[in-house]
């Protein structure tokens, strides 16, 4: 049976009294006692090993133990820190207990002789922990295993580098003012398989083909982290297997502990996809699966009390999903959190969303367990130490990948692995022949042509191009190049039955890809429905498609195979491609499943990024920074903004711990940061200066130090101190911030924008409310996604019916102003952002005016992808306005107005469809 240290409540006043008594003693004992390991006399063995660091001046006290690995009978493991650097800590303490094998001795004192500490144990001074070799042993990970590292967060602690850092980091706040007790905290066997049913055996075998668990796979679900429910990080090179362990985990939380998971994973095709590969699980073993995208999922979730569900989310909606809990005080219903591509926590954007919504859970629910999954992370010990986790890593791939770099005509072979110079990384491979003629050479002069038609179209080709507009002139490129007979001959029935499918169901086929289709080949990037890339990837995964030209995002977006891979050039966007997206993309040739031949990738490049590139292939892995820190610690304000508002921090202390227990506390020094302290005091004094927050007694006293900035408008009698303890709540403009999800400028933008139409409402259509709506997501000038097409703005604007010409009145836009930009070719100017707002509306008005997505494409020249990605957004901004409206008076009359544009959006305008979408089973989806 498994144990560990359990928090069970949080101790009464009386009893951290006493338990403070006994540490105070301890602490003022002057021990030092910097490490030992706990040997045992009986076989000489050490079996397991405990740190005290204790050291005089610091009251620093953490203990580490670790469980004997080698033996039945265990010793309880956990990491306990306590950690008291301000006189109020004395009055917070944590009880906890050892199991009977080995009890921690009361007193440590310096003149008691050390082996009397312990009856059978001895204590070893001055031996520095050291525990990888002994855990490498007893989990029994063979050293000849190349690559697979383990490593607990006690190892990554104690190591050099982590002893560099100041240690008090690494207390976890949530252990003070707890008692802890042993836990049976294993799970109720449903079977062989892991504990779970072998239904879920050969369902797991059935559905994806597979005969057995990779050794590695196995392996993994016998860590130490996962017997004792610890955090743990692994990482395996693209194509390893890893999503198959994270699925053996989600089903044994909910069909043995009983549970719900959260599964994160990186975008919304990703998440359907997943939804429809469990959804046969969730069938057969009668568990819920439900999908948590921009408009769909319910926040708080229903509750099923006989059956558990495991969230299949983005990171956007995962974050509202899990404060939504807490709100509802139902974090507790979430016993796994599993997060797919853990280095996007490096993002901008949606890293700090990431980031966040991780601190929050591991805050106010320290038994939840967190798994995330990477290929390509530079720095696992810092993700390590920011989710308290273990790591696992191995190097281990079941297809051979062979990477090939193409330098005019010469192909030379990649191998960086333990390789110092870059004459050894590259070795001539082959140079290429492939007969083109002068107008071939002059069209495709980087032979990308000659690389597919050595694969394709009996095996799959995916090409990465830079930009949109490269994938679709690739695949017009190739239609021009490729031979007629054998592109167009195979296949070809099923590739005119897609056509035919793609016209029926989106209304319309794109000019290119009626082209490129006939050959088998398909560009795939945003510009496209979701539709048309479902249909695509579908085709291509059967075989009935060949070559498929799209963007990087299609490397971590679409789970797509392919037995070749080309770079055409190592850039995304206009930046020098890095490490970890090269990975991404070269890891989707080869993988399993694909009848065992290797895998190939070829990167092509010009002689002017030569260099770049061999720089770039061996330079070590890209690192994840957290990005908190960026534009003047937004992310850190945002999460401030939402701990006050959802009450698990009420003052100035509570939120320096929640900020010590984010990544970017971890790098806050590499990132060139103040202390936490002043980063948390500093996002305090500006969000009082725009009164997001108050004190939420009047009772606080002065101090001019901390609100000096107040010294010309208020007398010192009207300044407050903010003290440590000091509660604080959030005022009506920060509550619309928090519940709508946005920062406080945002939020406080948004309500002057409303304020100021709310006198000229113009209500005689959806115009001006789909204007509000737009503004919500608006950057500076209103061109955010898409440039205006200034002809076709000027064209409809003397088109515009009577209704919306009152909008243009109430916004002050005057017909000179339209001439001059026509005139400029520009919107630039004095109304550049309500032109370039405008535009964006007008598109909109005719999306819910039930105008089909093609035609409106067509009008306004804009990717039908574009507009489907614009609705989207117009939703969730919807959404967002009504939440803030909600929490100021003023505003109630927008609520149902917003309300109804939510609606409407998110049917797509489809009136025909309400009373459908209103069946329950059907609701339940659009929450
Ligand atoms: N034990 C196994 N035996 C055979 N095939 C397997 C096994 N485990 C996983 N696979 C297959 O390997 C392929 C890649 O697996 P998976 O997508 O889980 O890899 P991954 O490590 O998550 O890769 P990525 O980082 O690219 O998402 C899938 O087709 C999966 O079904």
């Amino acid at each position: 049976m498994q144990r560990r240290i359990k928090r069970v409540r949080e101790l009464s006043p009386r009893e951290a009294e006493t338990e403070v008594t006994s540490k105070q003693r301890r602490l003022t004992n002057k021990v030092i006692l910097n490490a030992s390991n706990i040997w045992n006399e009986t076989d000489d063995s050490i079996f397991g090993n405990i740190s005290l660091d204790f050291k005089e001046n610091e009251d620093y006290l953490n203990v580490n133990i670790f469980r004997d690995l080698s033996s039945d009978s265990t010793i309880c493991g956990d990491n306990l820190n306590h950690c008291q650097n301000e006189k109020e800590d004395i009055s917070q303490s944590q009880l906890f207990e050892f199991n009977k094998t080995f009890k921690l001795p009361n007193d440590f004192q310096e003149e008691k002789p050390k082996d009397e500490l312990q009856g059978t144990y001895k204590f070893f001074d001055d031996i520095r922990m050291d525990c990888s070799e002994t855990i490498f042993k007893d989990v029994n990970i063979s050293q000849t295993n190349v690559g697979t590292l383990y490593e607990t967060r006690g190892d990554i602690q104690n190591s050099e580098d982590i002893k560099n850092h100041n240690l008090q980091g690494l207390s976890q706040i949530y252990w003070q003012t707890q008692a802890f007790e042993e836990e049976q905290c294993n799970f109720v066997s449903k079977g062989p398989f892991y504990g779970l049913p072998a239904k879920v055996e050969q369902l797991i075998y059935s559905s994806k083909g597979i005969k057995s668990l990779y050794d590695w796979q196995q392996e993994c679900l016998s860590l130490p982290a996962i017997n004792q429910r610890k955090n743990l990080i692994y990482a395996l090179p693209t194509s390893g297997g890893k999503t198959l362990v994270s699925e053996i985990l989600m089903l044994r939380e909910v069909l043995c502990r009983n549970k719900n998971v959260l599964f994160v994973l990186p975008y919304v095709s990703i998440v359907q996809e997943k939804v429809s590969s469990m959804s046969l699980f969730a069938l057969e073993m009668d568990f819920l699966i439900e999908e948590y995208t921009a408009g769909k999922g319910r926040c708080p979730p229903g509750k099923f009390w006989k059956r558990n569900s495991i969230f299949v989310a983005s990171i956007e909606k995962a974050a509202v999903l899990f404060d939504s809990l807490i709100d509802s005080k139902r974090a507790g219903e979430i016993g796994m959190i599993v997060v797919d591509e853990m280095h996007l926590i490096g993002e901008k954007g949606r890293g700090c969303t990431l980031e966040s919504f991780l601190t929050k859970a591991m805050f106010v629910n320290d038994e939840i367990q967190i798994v995330g999954m990477s290929a390509t992370i530079g720095n696992l010990r810092d993700l390590s130490q920011f989710l308290n986790a273990d790591v696992y890593t191995r190097n281990f791939r079941p297809v051979e990948l062979k990477e090939f770099i193409k330098c005019g005509n010469d192909i030379l072979s990649i191998d960086s692995n333990n390789k110092t110079s870059v004459e050894e990384c590259f070795q001539l491979h082959r140079s290429i022949n492939f007969k083109y003629n002068a107008q071939f050479q002059k069209v495709d002069p980087d032979h990308i042509a000659g690389l597919v038609s050595e694969t394709a179209p009996a095996e799959g080709v995916l090409i990465f191009c830079s930009t949109r507009k490269n994938c679709q002139n690739v695949a017009i490129l190739l239609t021009k190049l490729l031979s007629e007979q054998k592109f167009k001959n195979h296949r070809s029935r099923e590739k005119k039955d897609l056509l035919d499918a793609l016209e029926k169901i989106c209304g319309v086929i794109g000019s290119i890809l009626a082209d490129t289709i006939p050959f088998g080949i398909a560009y795939h990037h945003s510009g496209l429905t979701t539709d048309e890339r479902k249909y695509i990837e579908y085709a291509y995964r059967s075989g009935v498609l060949s070559v498929i030209c799209c963007t990087s995002t299609l490397a971590a977006g679409v789970n797509l195979p392919a037995k070749r891979v080309i770079i055409r050039a190592p850039y995304v966007g206009s930046s020098f491609m890095m490490l970890s997206q090269y990975k991404q993309m070269v890891g989707r040739a080869g993988r399993a499943g694909m009848g065992g031949s290797c895998g190939e990738s070829f990167i092509i490049c010009s002689s002017k990024d030569n260099f770049k590139v061999a720089q770039m292939l061996t330079s070590p892995m890209t690192k994840v920074l957290s990005s908190m820190y960026e534009e003047n610690a937004i992310g850190l304000q945002n999460l401030v903004l939402s701990a006050i508002g959802l009450n698990i921090a009420k003052c100035r202390r509570d939120l320096v711990k929640l900020a010590e227990t984010t990544l970017l506390f971890f790098q806050l020094h590499e990132l060139g940061g103040d202390s936490i302290e002043k980063t948390v005091l500093t996002i305090l004094k500006t969000m009082h200066k725009h009164s997001v927050w108050e004190f939420n007694s009047l009772k606080a006293g002065v101090d001019l130090s901390v609100f000096s900035y107040l010294d010309q408008s208020l007398n010192t009698t009207n300044k407050f101190a903010l003290c440590n303890t000091t509660k604080i709540q959030l005022t009506m403009i920060g509550k619309a911030a928090f519940k709508a999800g946005v920062d406080f400028i945002k939020a406080k933008a948004m309500a002057i924008e409303l304020r100021n139409s709310q006198k000229c409402m113009v209500l005689t259509n959806y115009s001006h409310l789909l204007y509000l709506v737009i503004s919500f997501n608006s950057n500076a000038t209103g061109n955010e996604m898409f440039q205006t097409n200034v002809s076709i703005l000027y064209r409809e604007y003397f088109k515009l019916d009577e209704n919306t010409g009152y909008l243009i009145k109430a916004l002050g836009i005057t017909e000179g102003q339209i001439i001059r930009m026509v005139k400029n070719m520009t919107t630039k100017g004095p109304v550049e952002l309500l032109l370039n707002r405008l535009y964006k509306t007008l598109i909109i008005t005719d999306i819910i005016n039930l105008m089909p997505i093609h035609l409106v494409a067509q009008k306004y020249d804009i990717d039908r992808g574009m507009i489907q990605t614009l609705t989207n957004q117009c939703i969730v901004s919807a959404n967002s306005i009504v939440r803030l409206c909600d929490q100021i008076e003023e505003f109630w009359c927008f609520l149902s107005l917003f309300e109804r544009i939510s609606t409407k959006l998110d049917k797509c305008g489809s009136v025909e469809l309400e009373p459908l979408l209103e069946l329950p089973a059907v609701k339940m989806n659009y929450g």
